[in-house]
């Protein structure tokens, strides 16, 4: 399975719109009904409408009517790992549990693993009569 997602991962990649960071992302995810969702950073001229990868995932993922995240990869550009941006955090978080495995790789294939609970501690949530209806 950790394979499958960092050949979607990867795949994403390919199709990263980064013409102004030139930072090319992608990110896969497994979703509780098994299949593998997958995203790419998509920037635009206005910058702050740029959308990351992890998002791009998430939304497939939604859209096609699946709503937890098992699983989630970032393929990184270079030889860092590119760890989540704080509003990915939380939106990971919103359709994750505080185990849920994060793993990160590298371009040159290395992985390392953390979860949900560990990039957002505290994580912010709604009182429950205000959540998902
Ligand atoms: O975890 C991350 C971090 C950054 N980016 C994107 C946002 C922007 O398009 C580019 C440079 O920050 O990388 C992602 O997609 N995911
Ligand atoms: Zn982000």
């Amino acid at each position: 399975m950790l394979q499958q997602l960092k050949d979607a991962a990867l795949k994403a990649q390919k199709n990263a719109y980064a013409p102004y960071s030139k930072f090319r992302v992608g990110a896969a995810i497994v979703a509780e009904d098994g299949n593998v969702y997958y995203g790419c950073n998509v920037e635009n001229a206005a910058f702050p409408q740029g959308q990351c990868a992890e998002a791009s995932a998430i939304g497939t993922m939604i859209t096609a009517g699946a709503t937890q995240i098992k699983q989630i990869l970032v393929a990184s550009p270079n030889d860092d790992y590119c760890y989540p941006c704080g509003g990915c955090r939380q939106k990971i978080a919103e359709f994750a549990s505080a185990d849920t495995p994060v793993f990160m790789l590298t371009a040159s294939g290395e992985c390392t693993k953390t979860t949900v609970s560990e990039l957002l501690p505290h994580t912010y949530s709604l009182p429950e009569e205000q959540n998902r209806g």
